[in-house]
């Protein structure tokens, strides 16, 4: 197995006073697709700048490629291919001209990439970037993106502006150009439905920590929704496999990783019947509700 493409080992970040998390670890497989998923101010941001290198965390270390991002080679960087929420610069260049012009940066450059994506998208070659809408913007930025041929891409919020017939045309798109080369991607997106359509790996962020990083097929395969009618006034378990208990008007809901037999015996051991118990499973949207909680 080859090294991870992305180290983060013990990250603590705080902006004055505040923290923000503390002791974040994780790794980024070579050749994989994850999503950092978590709810709005929970530092996917942050932690896309540290990765960056714009941002120095008070604490830990991130190494890409092996070598620690703050003395990372220009070799090395040129390797790692950015999107910052959307932003292309030199608005006043046309389609054309801003390829050509970026084209010069970067050894590996792949105008076909460019272009597949702007014809795919319907973008004329001579339409300037002033002129054209967010969603139009964020697709040049995404079409500059792939050009780059990276062997990891780091995308913060890459749906921004895109409409759902675009949004669904980019994932197809990324995901066979990220299979296709074997390109590492490291992702955020509010557009929870279309991570799914997108990701192998999946860490879901709460304010301070991680609550899990796992393929996305184990948790779609594993975490579950339960319910099942319970008297009034009877409260389920105080336990790490119950995620989110409520009950209301006589019906308990939780989430679980935990199978319906485990659960049905937990629930038994807490004297609690489980004729009505039943669960469903879930789609990445309500697995991310049932880990971080509707708010
Ligand atoms: N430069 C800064 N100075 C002070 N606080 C900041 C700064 N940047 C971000 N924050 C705060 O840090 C927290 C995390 O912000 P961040 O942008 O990383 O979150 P996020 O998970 O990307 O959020 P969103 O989903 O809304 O994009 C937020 O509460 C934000 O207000």
């Amino acid at each position: 197995m080859p090294d991870p493409v992305i180290e983060c080992r013990n990250l603590t970040h705080r902006y004055g006073e505040r923290l923000i998390y503390e002791n974040l670890s994780f790794e980024v497989p070579h050749g994989r697709i994850l999503g950092l998923l978590g709810k709005n101010g929970t530092g996917k941001t942050t932690t896309i700048n540290i990765l960056n290198g714009y941002l120095e965390p008070v604490a830990g270390e991130c190494l890409i490629f092996g070598e620690n991002i703050r003395t990372m080679r220009p070799q090395t960087r040129a390797r790692i291919a950015l999107l910052l929420e959307g932003h292309v610069q030199y608005a006043f260049m046309t389609i054309r001209e801003i390829e050509r012009f970026y084209s010069q940066y970067y050894p590996r450059w792949d105008a076909r990439a460019y272009y597949g994506l702007m014809e795919l998208l319907a973008v004329a070659p001579g339409q300037r970037i002033a002129r054209m809408s967010c969603g139009q913007r964020s697709q040049v930025a995404l079409g500059l993106i792939l050009a780059q041929n990276a062997d990891l891409m780091i995308l913060d919020d890459f749906s921004m502006g895109l409409d759902p017939g675009y949004r669904r045309l980019f994932v197809e798109y990324l995901r066979d150009y990220a299979r296709s080369r074997g390109t590492t991607v490291f992702l955020t997106s509010h557009i929870i439905q279309d991570m799914e359509k997108l990701i192998d790996d999946c860490i879901v962020m709460d304010y301070g920590r991680i609550l899990v990083q796992m393929s996305a097929g184990d948790l779609l395969g594993r975490f579950r929704r339960y319910e099942l009618a319970i008297a009034e006034g009877t409260a389920l378990p105080e336990a790490p496999e119950f995620h989110r208990p409520t009950a209301i008007g006589g019906r308990a809901e939780f989430y679980s990783f935990e199978t319906e037999a485990v659960v049905a015996a937990r629930l038994r051991q807490a004297g609690i019947a489980c004729d009505t118990l039943r669960s469903d499973a879930l789609n990445l949207e309500d697995a991310f509700i049932g880990l971080t909680g509707k708010y």
